[in-house]
């Protein structure tokens, strides 16, 4: 599975701790994020992480492009609903992707423990049928 880790600047030590709970959940995994959370992740787990930009330098877009082709499996993005963020418009957008490709998606960290839980449990094994037929790029 291809699971994405992304996190705001006040919910990054949550999502390390996350992570590092279930780090044997997650090491089977092709494992995702935007740069500072991959970052401070990597930094305190052994988990290898494709880590791309930082979100506000356009790491959000980059994982949204992933969504858009059905590519991503399921993303855990630990939002700050009390901190606006200048790349608003990219976080919406990735979102909203997920939603228009119908990707597992958990925001904060009582979702995210359910949905680790359920990848230990194999819930998520029908996303390699959707891996197996996709239909690839549209002319
Ligand atoms: O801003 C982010 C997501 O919108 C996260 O980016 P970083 O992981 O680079 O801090």
């Amino acid at each position: 599975m291809k699971i994405a880790f992304i996190a705001h600047d006040r919910k990054k030590d949550e999502m390390v701790n996350f992570v590092t709970a279930y780090e044997n959940v997650f090491e089977g995994h092709e494992l995702y994020s935007t740069g500072t959370t991959g970052k401070r992740i990597m930094e305190n787990t052994s988990l290898k992480i494709h880590r791309f930009m930082s979100g506000p330098l356009g790491g959000d877009q980059q994982i949204g492009a992933l969504v858009a082709q059905n590519e991503m499996d399921l993303i855990i993005f630990l939002r700050d609903p009390l901190m606006a963020q200048p790349h608003e418009p990219d976080i919406n957008a990735l979102l909203r992707l997920c939603d228009v490709q119908g990707i597992p998606l958990g925001t904060n960290i009582a979702t995210a423990e359910i949905l680790v839980k359920a990848l230990d449990r194999g819930d998520f094994a029908w996303r390699e049928l959707v891996h197996k037929y996709k239909p690839g790029v549209e002319e």
